[in-house]
Parts: C-alpha cells; sequence; structure tokens
C-alpha cells in the first residue's frame, strides 16, 4: 500500500494539497482495522469521501460490493481513473457538500479535517447502518463528550440527539504522509433507532451554544435575536425565559432531551415557531 502511494506519487510528481488537507494513511494496519469495524461485506454500498490516492478505496472495493468515492481534486480524479480499474468502484468528481450523495448503507473515510462538521451534520440527515471515520483528535473528542464535560458543545449534542458515537482509536501523526501539525482519532457512528431520535431546532440550538457557559435563561436572552425576536420582545419575554425548563443550568449541561423540553416549552409560549432541522 505504501510503496503503491509512493510510486503513484513519484510517476505524477504530486505535491499533496493542504488546503485540501491532502494527508495520506501510510499505516496499512488502521485501513484494515477501520474496515472491520465497518463489517463491510458484499451486501454493503460504501460511500467514501476524499479517496485520496485510493489507500483506502483499494482494499474497500476488495470487501464491498459497491463503492462511492467523493473526491473534489480533479487531479486525482484522473489519477484514480488511470491506475485503478476497480469494477464496482464509481468515483464521482466534485466537492462532498455540493454533489448529490448516493444511496449508501455505511461509510468509511479519512475525511479532510476542514469538512469534518458538515459532512457529520449532513450524515446525521440520512439513513445509513454504520460510519467509521477519522477526525482531527480534538473534534473527536467533541463528537464523543458528554452533558457536563468541559467540551460539550453543539456538535456532541446533536450527534447525540441521533446516533452514538465511540471514539475507538488514537492514531499520531507518523500514520500519515505529509506528517500533519494535529493528532486523529478514529470514531465509530452508529444511528439511534428511529423512535430514539431527537430532531431539534437547529436556530434554538445554535443560539444556546452560543453561550454554553451560561444559565439557560441568560443564553436565552442573550441570544434571543437569533431565534428571530426583537429587543422589544426580548422584554415583554423576560418571565417566559425565566419559567423555561432547567433555566438555572449551565447550557453545556444539557441533554438533548432537556433541549426538546426547553423547545416544546417555548413552542407552547409561542416564542419560537416550526422545527427547522439542520442540512
Ligand atoms: C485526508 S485526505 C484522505 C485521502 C485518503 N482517503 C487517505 O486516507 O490516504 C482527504 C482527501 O479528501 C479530498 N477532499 C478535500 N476536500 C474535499 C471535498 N470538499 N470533497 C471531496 N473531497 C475532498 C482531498 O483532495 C483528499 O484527497
Amino acid at each position: 500500500m505504501r510503496d503503491r502511494l509512493f510510486s503513484i506519487i513519484y510517476k505524477y510528481n504530486l505535491h499533496p494539497n493542504r488546503d485540501l488537507g491532502q494527508n495520506f494513511l501510510i499505516v496499512p494496519d488502521i485501513v484494515e482495522r477501520n474496515i472491520e469495524r465497518a463489517e463491510v461485506s458484499e451486501k454493503d454500498i460504501v460511500l467514501e469521501i476524499g479517496p485520496g490516492l485510493g489507500v483506502l478505496t483499494d482494499p474497500l472495493s476488495k470487501r464491498a460490493g459497491k463503492v462511492y468515492a467523493i473526491e473534489k481534486d480533479r487531479r486525482i480524479v484522473e489519477i484514480l481513473r488511470k491506475e485503478y480499474n476497480w469494477p464496482n468502484v464509481e468515483i464521482i468528481g466534485g466537492d462532498a457538500l455540493k454533489v448529490v450523495w448516493p444511496e449508501f448503507n455505511k461509510m468509511v473515510s479519512n475525511l479532510p479535517y476542514q469538512i469534518s462538521s458538515p459532512v457529520t451534520f449532513k450524515l446525521l440527515n440520512r439513513e445509513f447502518e454504520r460510519a467509521v471515520l477519522i477526525f482531527q483528535l480534538e473534534f473527536a473528542e467533541r463528537m464523543v463528550a458528554k452533558p457536563g464535560d468541559k467540551n460539550y458543545s453543539r456538535l456532541s449534542l446533536m450527534v447525540r440527539a441521533k446516533a452514538r458515537a465511540e471514539l475507538v482509536e488514537r492514531i499520531g501523526r507518523g500514520a500519515f504522509w505529509p506528517r500533519p501539525k494535529v493528532d486523529s482519532a478514529v470514531v465509530v457512528l452508529e444511528p439511534k433507532p428511529p423512535e430514539e431520535r431527537i430532531d431539534l431546532n437547529e436556530n434554538l440550538v445554535k443560539a444556546l451554544f452560543q453561550h454554553r457557559r451560561s444559565t439557560v435563561s441568560a443564553a436565552l436572552k442573550k441570544s434571543a435575536h437569533m431565534l428571530g425576536l426583537s429587543k422589544d420582545k426580548v422584554k415583554e419575554l423576560r418571565q417566559v425565559f425565566s419559567r423555561v425548563p432547567h433555566s438555572e443550568r449551565r447550557v453545556f449541561q444539557l441533554s438533548p432531551e432537556d433541549v426538546l423540553e426547553i423547545e416544546e416549552f417555548l413552542k407552547k409560549e409561542g416564542v419560537i415557531e416550526s422545527s427547522p432541522t439542520s442540512s
């Protein structure tokens, strides 16, 4: 795998593009472990975002029924098409945040870290069975943080509302070429059963977590403009914000169920309307 990677790099005189997060995995064991974790079999349709030079795509193609690989770098798309002859891989050239994702049931990727957040939110709004993803370590830690943890954030809450996330392995910088400036980690994501998933009002979650260390009532007062409320309206609603469920708790202590209670109260009081979900 390593030899193949470097022979392609020399052949095409490739200079990894840092802006596209091009840090290629060079440890075959990590690739194998992630494919095992995803329990990939020929029944699976796997989505990979950012195949790079194919270090993950190649073994995936040998196990999965079908692999869709979305790659933004046109030069890399060309190289992949020339160098590999995978019968069951469809390479989709384009930005993973813009192209329409195909149907898939598993996702396995070493993601470009600059799009980790939108990719995660997009994934959480899809039906899938299991995702095994490599993220920047701090991002992975935030994904799995529990209510009350010091790094519990909007991301932690939104992940917890829809899925079970587990950080299963930390990866040092030496596992990639070129060596990145940050450590990484593998996260396994499994959607919760539909009856346990919670759809939260995105604007409310954003408004609350704008002031994650404040109490709920203080955060609501400070971020009321994000809910489309004028200053006068906020003054009028002071009493309502004080009566809100969990009003004296800190925002970073709230579970998705707590936020849902707050949302339902605010709806009942006519402060917010529908429940826009994330894109
Ligand atoms: C961290 S590298 C991973 C490459 C390969 N999977 C590996 O592990 O060696 C990320 C890859 O994502 C591609 N990429 C960056 N931004 C992207 C985007 N918005 N959509 C699709 N691919 C993207 C990069 O060109 C690069 O090939």
